[in-house]
C-alpha cells in the first residue's frame, strides 16, 4: 500500500513538475533576433538573451521570451496570460528624452504602455520610419513576468489561515497524550518484569497509535476533491490550499464592466455639441449615418483597434463606436507619405455607402493608448488631403478638464446625469488641430492632451448580464455582503447597483463626497440622500460623526442604506478621515471611479476590518485587486493568469457561489477527517492502554484490519460529498480549534473510553471469563452459570503467541466497530455538504465493513479466528457488545 501511494504521489509531482517545466521551457528556445554590436542582425535562441539586448521584432506572432522595453515601432499583444483580459492591448515606444531621469520616471503613470512582458504573444509589430521594431531586454529568467507566475504557482502566497496553525497545535497536543501513553507503558510494562526491547518496542507504538501520520494529508484530500469538481465546472485553481478559505468569505467584490454587465457595450447613440450647448441625440438604432464632423471623425479614428487576419479586433467599446461609424479599416502603404516617408500606419476610411466625407480617410499616426488610471485614451490622426488633428476619448469629466473650458456646455453636468442615472455608460470625445510640422513622436502628450474642443457625449448600452442578479440574490440571502468596485461614472454605478438587486428597491443609497480644501491641508466630507439630494455637510476640524439614523429615522432596519463613492472621495477619507473610513466601509456598497491602485487599497481596507474578502473582476484595472483579495477569481479564457489564484471560464459571476459552497464543503471536508482522523487514534491508545494493563496488546492482523480495511477506505471515501448546492445564510467555522469541534471530539472520547473501560471490566467479570479459552463459547448459557473458576485457565495458549485473551477480542471488536460508528457520525452532510446518504461508495463501504465485522463477530469460523487472533466467546456476550457499540451510537449521534 505505502509502495502504490509513494508511487501515485511522486506520478502526480512529476507530472505537475514536467507541466511547470514546459511551460517555463517554452519561452527558452524561441528563435529570436538580436541586434549584436559586431555581427549586426543574427539569430538567437532565448536562452542566450541577457538584459540590454537589442530585439528586432518582426511582423511575426512572438511569444515574449523576456521582459522587454520598447524603443521603436509598437506592438500589439495578447496580455492574457498577465491579465486574464485576451483584449489586444497596443504597446507604444519609450517616448525618447535626453536626460538622465529614469525610464520609469518619464514615462508617467503607466510605464507598463511600454513594456512587453515574458510570456504574453505579440500578435502585431508595427514599424515606425526607422523600419524596424526594436526593444530593449529589461529582464529574463525568474525575473520577469512569467517567471512571477511560475513562481506563484511555486510558492503559493502563504495564507494566514489558522486551519494549518491549528492542525500543529492538534498535533502537539496528540504527542503530548503520547507522552503520557509512553510514561504508563513504560511503568506497565517494568513493573511486570518485561526486558527492555519489549518495553522500548511498546512504549514507541504508543507514539505511532496516538499520533496519526495521515492526518495532514487528510487535511488536504478534501481540497484535492473540490479542485477536481471545481475544474469540471471550468474553474482553475493555482493555489489549492484557497479553496478552504472560499468557504470563509463573507464579502465579496465585482467589478462592473464586463463581470456584472455585458462586455460588448450596445452603443445607443450620441449627443454632439457646438458652441451653445448639447445639440439632439444623434440615435444608431434609425440606421442614419454620423453627418461628417470632428465628432464622426474622432469616433472612426479615437481607439486601439487592429486588423488581425482580416478582422478588426480591440476593445469591446472601441470596436461597437467604430462600427457605429461604418468606416472601413486598413494599412496604409508606399501610397501615403508624411513627409517623404511611408508611414505603415493604420487607415480608416469611410465606407462607398458614406456620402459626403470630404476626405480620403484618416491615418492614425500615433496613439497614447487607454489606460484605467488615466482614464482616457488619445490618438494623433492626419486627415488624408486635410488636417493634422488629436482626438481624445474617455470619462466625460477627466475629458472636460482638458477642455478650453468655454467648448463645454454650461448643460454638461445635467445631460451627464440624464444618462447616467438610467445607467448609460457615458464617454467624453474632445479634438484640436495640430500644426502640420511636428513630428508626431516627437509630441509629449501633455503637449497634446491640452486646450482642446469638447465633441460630445456617446452613450452606450450598459445591460445586465442574465446570471447577474439571481447570483447577487443567492448571496446576499446568504448573508454575504456584495460590492461594486467600478472605473466607471458613479452615477451609472448607482443604477446598474439598483438594477442588478445589489441595492434593493426599499435601501437608500448615501452620497459621499469628500474633497480637499484648496491651498490648506484641510478636507471636507458631505452626504446626501441619492434620491432625495439632501445635503449636509461638516468639515474635519469638527465632529466627524455621521448621523445615519436621523436621516433615515422611517427605517431602523440595519443595512437598509448603502453609501456609495468615488475613487477620489475614498483617497480623501483614507488620508483625512482614517477614523471614518470603517464607518464607511461596513455599509460601503458602491465605489466608483476607482483606478486600479484604489481598487486593490479599498480591498485592503477591508481585510483589515476582518472581512474575507473576495474579487471578481474580468479586466486588466482589477489585477492588483485580484492579487490583494484573499480569493481572487479573474474570468477569462486562460486557465491560470498571473492576476489571480482562481480564472473561471464562464464569462459570468456564476461562478462566485460555485466557489463558496465548494470551499465550505472543502472546510468541512476538512474538519471531519480531522476529527475522523483524531477519534480513530484515540480509539486505539485507548485500547491498546488498556490492553498493556494486562501487558496484552493488538495483534499485527488486528491493527492492520483497523488500519487498512477499515480507516484507509473511510479516509478516501468519507470525503466524496460534492457541496450543498444551497448557501446557507451561516459559514462553517473556520478553525478547528473551536469549541463545537473540539467538545464533540472531547465528548466522543470520553464515551469510547467509557465503553471500552465498560467492555474490558465487565468481560473480566464474566463467569465463562475463566475457562479454556476455546471452550467458552461452546458453553450453554445455563451451564455458565455452573461454572467454577480456575486460576489456571487464564493461561495464553493462543495459536499466534500472546495476543488471544477475552479482553483482546473485545476491545478489539468495540474499538473496530466504534472506527465505523464514529465515522458515520462524524460524516456532516447539511448545510455544507451533500446529504451522507447521497455518498453512495461511502455508505456502501460503511456497510460492506459492518457487515464483515458483524459476521466476524458472530461466526464461528476457528482459521479465521486464529488468523485475527480472536477468541470465541458466548453469544450473549457477542450481543452485550452489539449492545454497548449501538448505545454509544446513539449518545454520540444525539450529541452531534
Ligand atoms: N477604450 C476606452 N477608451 C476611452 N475611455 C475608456 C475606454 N474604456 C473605458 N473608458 C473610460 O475610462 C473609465 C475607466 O475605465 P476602466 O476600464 O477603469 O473601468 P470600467 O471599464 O468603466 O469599469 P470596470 O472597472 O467596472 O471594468 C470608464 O468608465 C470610461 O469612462
Amino acid at each position: 500500500m505505502s509502495i502504490i501511494s509513494i508511487a501515485l504521489t511522486v506520478y502526480d509531482l512529476r507530472e505537475q513538475s514536467v507541466k511547470l517545466h514546459r511551460l517555463v521551457e517554452s519561452h527558452n528556445s524561441i528563435t529570436v533576433s538580436v541586434f549584436g554590436r559586431k555581427a549586426g542582425v543574427q539569430e538567437l535562441e532565448s536562452r542566450f538573451l541577457v538584459p540590454g539586448d537589442l530585439l528586432i521584432l518582426t511582423g511575426n506572432k512572438v511569444q515574449m521570451p523576456c521582459d522587454a522595453i520598447l524603443i521603436d515601432g509598437s506592438c500589439v499583444v495578447d496580455e492574457g496570460m498577465l491579465t486574464g483580459e485576451s483584449i489586444p492591448v497596443t504597446k507604444t515606444p519609450l517616448p525618447k528624452m535626453d536626460s538622465s531621469v529614469p525610464w520609469k520616471t518619464q514615462s508617467e503613470a503607466d510605464y507598463k504602455r511600454h513594456v512587453l512582458f515574458c510570456g504574453t504573444e505579440v500578435i502585431q509589430a508595427k514599424a515606425a520610419c526607422s523600419g524596424t521594431v526594436k526593444a530593449v531586454v529589461l529582464q529574463t529568467g525568474f525575473n520577469t513576468a512569467k517567471g512571477d507566475l511560475v513562481r506563484s504557482i511555486l510558492y503559493p502566497k502563504p495564507m494566514n489561515f489558522k486551519l494549518y496553525r491549528d492542525a500543529i497545535r492538534f498535533l502537539l497536543c496528540l504527542v503530548g497524550t503520547a507522552t503520557i501513553g509512553m510514561i504508563y507503558t513504560l511503568c506497565v510494562f517494568v513493573l511486570s518484569g518485561e526486558p527492555p526491547e519489549e518495553v522500548v518496542k511498546k512504549a514507541l507504538d504508543v507514539i505511532t497509535i496516538a499520533v496519526p501520520p495521515a492526518l495532514p494529508a487528510a487535511l488536504t484530500t478534501g481540497i484535492i476533491y473540490a479542485q477536481r469538481r471545481l475544474k469540471k465546472r471550468g474553474i482553475f485553481c493555482i493555489s489549492p490550499q484557497r479553496i478552504n478559505v472560499c468557504g470563509q468569505l463573507n464579502l465579496v467584490c465585482f467589478d462592473k464592466t464586463g463581470t456584472l454587465t455585458r462586455d460588448g457595450l450596445d452603443l445607443w447613440g450620441v449627443v454632439p455639441c457646438d458652441g451653445n450647448g448639447f445639440q439632439e441625440v444623434h440615435s444608431f438604432a434609425s440606421g442614419r449615418a454620423l453627418p461628417w464632423g470632428p465628432l464622426c471623425a474622432a469616433m472612426a479614428s479615437c481607439h486601439s483597434l487592429i486588423l488581425l487576419d482580416g478582422t478588426i479586433q480591440g476593445d469591446p467599446l472601441d470596436l461597437k463606436m467604430f462600427e457605429a461609424t461604418s468606416w472601413e479599416m486598413a494599412i496604409s502603404g508606399d501610397n501615403f507619405h508624411i513627409k517623404g516617408l511611408p508611414a505603415y500606419a493604420m487607415v480608416v476610411k469611410p465606407c462607398k455607402t458614406v456620402s459626403q466625407v470630404p476626405v480620403e480617410g484618416i491615418a492614425i499616426l500615433h496613439q497614447f493608448p487607454f489606460s484605467s488610471a488615466l482614464q482616457r485614451m488619445t490618438v494623433i490622426v492626419q486627415e488624408m488631403g486635410g488636417d493634422r488633428l488629436a482626438f481624445m476619448k474617455g470619462a466625460p469629466e477627466r475629458v472636460a478638464s482638458f477642455c478650453q473650458p468655454e467648448t463645454i456646455p454650461t448643460s454638461f453636468v445635467s445631460e451627464l446625469q440624464i444618462y447616467t442615472t438610467q445607467g448609460f455608460r457615458v464617454i467624453g470625445l474632445a479634438y484640436k488641430k495640430l500644426e502640420m510640422d511636428h513630428h508626431t513622436t516627437a509630441l509629449m502628450r501633455d503637449q497634446v492632451e491640452s486646450d482642446l474642443m469638447f465633441l460630445g457625449l456617446l452613450i452606450l448600452e450598459n445591460r445586465l448580464k442574465e446570471e447577474t442578479k439571481p447570483v447577487l440574490e443567492e448571496l446576499i440571502s446568504a448573508r454575504i455582503r456584495t460590492v461594486m468596485i467600478t472605473g466607471d461614472n458613479l452615477q451609472t454605478a448607482i443604477t446598474v447597483a439598483r438594477k442588478s438587486g445589489m441595492v434593493s428597491g426599499n435601501q437608500k443609497v448615501i452620497l459621499i463626497e469628500a474633497n480637499e480644501t484648496p491651498g490648506s491641508s484641510s478636507a471636507s466630507v458631505s452626504w446626501k440622500l441619492v434620491e432625495e439630494k439632501k445635503h449636509m455637510a461638516y468639515r474635519n476640524q469638527q465632529d466627524n460623526y455621521i448621523n445615519i439614523r436621523e436621516d433615515i429615522s422611517d427605517n431602523s432596519r440595519e443595512g437598509s442604506y448603502h453609501f456609495a463613492l468615488s475613487g477620489k472621495s475614498f483617497q480623501v477619507i483614507s488620508q483625512h478621515f482614517s477614523s471614518l473610513l470603517p464607518k464607511i466601509l461596513i455599509n460601503g456598497t458602491i465605489f466608483a471611479r476607482m483606478s486600479p491602485g484604489q481598487k486593490s487599497s479599498l480591498v485592503e481596507e477591508f481585510q483589515k476590518l476582518d472581512y474575507f474578502v473576495g474579487m471578481c473582476g474580468d479586466g486588466a484595472n482589477d489585477c492588483g485587486a485580484l492579487k490583494m483579495a484573499h480569493v481572487g477569481i479573474s474570468l477569462s479564457e486562460q486557465e491560470a493568469s498571473v492576476a489571480s489564484p482562481f480564472t473561471s471560464k464562464t464569462p459570468n459571476i456564476e461562478c462566485v457561489p460555485h466557489l463558496i459552497k465548494e470551499g465550505r464543503a472543502a472546510l468541512v471536508t476538512s474538519f471531519c477527517m480531522f476529527k475522523y482522523m483524531a477519534l480513530y487514534s484515540m480509539i486505539q491508545y485507548i485500547g491498546v492502554l488498556l490492553l498493556y494493563w494486562e501487558t496484552n496488546s493488538l495483534s499485527n492482523y488486528q491493527f492492520l484490519f483497523q488500519d487498512l480495511a477499515i480507516t484507509t477506505l473511510i479516509g478516501v471515501t468519507m470525503n466524496l460529498n460534492g457541496a450543498y448546492p444551497k448557501l446557507v445564510p451561516f459559514r462553517p467555522a473556520g478553525r478547528l480549534i473551536s469549541p463545537p469541534l473540539l467538545l464533540s471530539v472531547i465528548f466522543n472520547i470520553l464515551l469510547s473510553l467509557a465503553m471500552h473501560i465498560v467492555g474490558f471490566i465487565l468481560v473480566q467479570r464474566q463467569p465463562w471469563y475463566s475457562m479454556e479459552m476455546h471452550s467458552a463459547c461452546t458453553m450453554r448459557n445455563e451451564t455458565i452459570s455452573k461454572l467454577t473458576v480456575s486460576p489456571t485457565a487464564l493461561e495464553k495458549n493462543g495459536s499466534n503467541g500472546d495476543f488471544p485473551s477475552f479482553e483482546n477480542t473485545t476491545i478489539w471488536f468495540l474499538g473496530t466497530i466504534n472506527c465505523i460508528i464514529v465515522a458515520l457520525v462524524f460524516s456532516k452532510g447539511k448545510p455544507f455538504r451533500q446529504p451522507t446518504y447521497r455518498n453512495y461508495i461511502f455508505v456502501l463501504v460503511l456497510a460492506i465493513q459492518l457487515g464483515v465485522c458483524l459476521f466476524i463477530l458472530f461466526a464461528d469460523f476457528p482459521d479465521l479466528y486464529r488468523r485475527l487472533d480472536l477468541l470465541c466467546t458466548p453469544a450473549l456476550w457477542r450481543v452485550y457488545i452489539i449492545i454497548m457499540l449501538s448505545s454509544n451510537f446513539i449518545v454520540s449521534l444525539i450529541v452531534e
